[in-house]
């Protein structure tokens, strides 16, 4: 597509560094403001030394690109990046609120409204994805951060090397991925639709469905769909429902993203505004 503008060459020296965000397996992530529009961005800085170890470069530029081509309300965008002698840096949206994760423990789980909100906008989110053919964006509470307004921002870059090992040194994380995966069978979209229902779950009742003492008591919770609602907090039937129709073994069975933005709890409870957005709308025609 034309460039709205030509391709700024960024330095560091464009940049004043503020507090570090957070750290991820390859580097770590700054508060930035770029000096001379005072625009404040996330700064994630990767180290080329553990690019070489990990041999990711392959899959850094794809993610880059996939990335970069993404350009979606509820997508943290990468607006560009640039390199030094020993690291690459990633021009990120900065989400004002951060992690959605730390909401969720604060707050312990999220009103029904709330809840559905997220959901919309996450699948929303994903049907956008789908539509520019990326799958399995690793969505989690941890990769869910929250811009000024509150709304919700996907931020992972998939980094598939990166959550994969991430998912082998945290403990607990098989939590997200549906019977195809944890089998390590070919899996399709719909695995994206099965981490809705875990989501939904999850901000629900605080956490997630199949949690268990070891991995492998997950895993087998995972493949028997091993489901219940606490009693407490009292969760609507409609929610209930919308959590069966996507925690199902047969992922050809799982509710369609379509389907799920007219489910009457998504039509109840979601914010309009979030529903509404007709994603297609949102992909801007640069
Ligand atoms: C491994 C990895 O990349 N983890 C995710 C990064 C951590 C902070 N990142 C942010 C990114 Cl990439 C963008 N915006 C952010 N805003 C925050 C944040 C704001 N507050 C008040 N607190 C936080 C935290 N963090 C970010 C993403």
């Amino acid at each position: 597509e034309q460039r709205e503008t030509p391709k700024k060459q960024w330095s560091l020296k464009d940049f004043e560094i503020g507090k570090p965000l957070g750290k991820g397996k390859f580097g770590r992530v700054y508060v930035a403001r770029e000096l001379k529009s005072k625009y404040i961005v996330a700064l994630k800085l990767i180290f080329k030394e553990q690019i070489e170890k990990y041999k990711i470069h392959h899959q850094l530029r794809r993610e880059m690109e996939i990335q970069t081509s993404l350009r979606h309300p509820n997508i943290l965008r990468l607006y560009g990046w640039f390199h030094d002698d020993e690291r690459i840096f990633l021009i990120l949206e900065y989400a004002h609120r951060g992690e959605l994760y730390r909401l969720l423990r604060k707050n312990g789980h999220l009103s029904e409204k709330q809840a559905a909100t997220y959901i919309a906008s996450l699948t929303n989110a994903l049907a956008y994805c789908h539509e520019k053919h990326v799958i399995h964006r690793d969505i989690k509470p941890e990769n869910l951060l929250l811009d000024h307004e509150g709304r919700l921002k996907i931020a992972d870059f998939g980094w598939s090397v990166q959550s994969r090992s991430k998912r082998h040194t945290m403990c607990g994380t098989l939590d997200y991925l549906p019977p195809e995966m944890v089998e390590n069978k070919a899996h399709d979209y719909a695995v994206d639709n099965w981490t809705l229902g875990i989501l939904c779950y999850e901000f629900l009742y605080g956490s997630p469905p199949f949690e268990a003492e070891t991995q492998s008591d997950t895993f087998k919770r995972i493949m028997k769909v091993d489901l219940s609602f606490p009693s407490t907090p009292p969760i609507s039937e409609e929610a209930k429902n919308l959590i069966l129709r996507l925690l199902v073994r047969d992922s050809s069975q799982r509710l369609s993203l379509q389907k799920i933005l007219e489910h009457p709890w998504i039509i109840k409870n979601a914010d309009p505004t979030v529903v509404s957005s007709d994603y297609k709308s949102s992909t801007i025609i640069a």
